[in-house]
């Protein structure tokens, strides 16, 4: 089974306008409530592509219900702890420029926790584990790391794509897969990546480190993978880009829905690629037809050191 766990889930509040404003009233033509947060949209992809998952996480108030309901409705399972205070609601402004308003993660207690750990502790060998989204510093870094160990003791797949100092902190549990962006890569390693050519030098660096796919996604510049064996590079499609939130879980999810059905590498990258981009182009996430369409607009080529890129 794949379980995706959101430590701060959200609903996106997701607006559009003509032309933005700061420090003056603007008024919205349309909006949309999605449940969000980074499991979240990898579930809710995964269900788009008849792959099964369990979402995990962290939900409470009158948002957290919204979010399971609008979950269960559209066929994710989920099982959630229920937290005292509201989820948060993120502010996505969709104008002339894209421009994001996120809060702060849940507060939560020590059994809360526990449950959760609980949960991890039942996972099975070749289970699949994501933990996405931003990891609260409210909550201690050990806590992260010992289901990161978990899952490693028992032969889960840990897929992570998480950003700041969590990510630091977990950059050596040996994940399956591991998905930044190439803002969230430079961060790592203070310092600023502008090119494919850098993402795959740092890159490098975390496969050495014990990570088996390192997947760097750079928007509309596509991304790159690298593993042990080789290096991949791929061009994203071109299209009319709407809306990006959640491209890069769409990513995450088209790569293990394509792994769990054919064990290719090459292929899930392919698929994955195909799923961010048509998440690029669409309001909310992807549907398979739009992920079908694409897949064979994506190329994919080797690289090659003395490649100029
Ligand atoms: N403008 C675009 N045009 C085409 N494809 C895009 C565009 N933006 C994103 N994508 C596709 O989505 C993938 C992931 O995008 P991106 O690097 O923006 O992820 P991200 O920053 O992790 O996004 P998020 O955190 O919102 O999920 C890209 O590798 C590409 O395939
Ligand atoms: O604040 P975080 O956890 O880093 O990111 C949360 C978020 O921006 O990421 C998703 C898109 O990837 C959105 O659904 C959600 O609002």
């Amino acid at each position: 089974m794949i379980y995706t766990c959101t430590i701060t889930p959200s609903i996106d509040y997701t607006v559009y306008l003509p032309s933005f404003h700061l420090g003056k009233l603007n008024r919205t033509e349309e909006v949309y409530y999605f449940p969000g947060g980074k499991g979240i949209n990898v579930s809710r992809v995964l269900n788009r592509l008849n792959v099964g998952s369990i979402a995990l996480g962290f939900a409470g108030g009158f948002t957290g219900q919204f979010i399971q309901e609008f979950l269960q409705d559209e066929g994710v399972q989920t099982n959630f702890i229920e937290t005292k205070e509201p989820t948060r609601i993120n502010v996505k402004i969709k104008a002339n420029d894209e421009s994001e308003l996120n809060g702060p993660g849940p507060t939560t207690t020590h059994e809360q926790r526990k449950e959760l750990l609980v949960k991890v502790e039942k996972l099975e060998s070749n289970d699949w584990f994501v933990l996405a989204g931003s990891l609260p510093d409210t909550i201690p870094d050990a806590f992260y790391q010992a289901i990161a160990r978990l899952c490693y003791k028992k032969d889960v797949r840990f897929v992570l794509d998480t950003s700041g100092s969590a990510l630091k902190q977990l950059i050596d549990t040996k994940a399956f897969l591991v998905k930044p962006n190439q803002h969230e890569l430079g961060d790592l390693f203070d310092t600023t990546i502008a090119t494919k050519k850098e993402a795959i030098y740092y890159a490098k660096k975390l496969v050495r480190r014990g990570i088996k796919h390192v997947i760097v996604s750079m928007g509309g510049n596509g991304a790159i993978l690298v593993t042990e064996d080789e290096v991949l590079l791929a061009e994203a499609p071109k299209g009319q880009v709407i809306n990006t939130v959640g491209a890069g879980d769409s990513l995450v999810s088209g790569f293990i829905a394509a792994y769990v059905k054919k064990t290719d590498v090459k292929e899930a990258f392919r698929y994955g690629i195909a799923s961010g981009s048509a998440t690029a182009f669409r309001t909310d996430l992807c549907e398979q037809k739009d992920v079908e369409a694409l897949v064979s607009k994506v190329t994919l080529y080797p690289y090659e050191e003395e490649d100029v890129i």
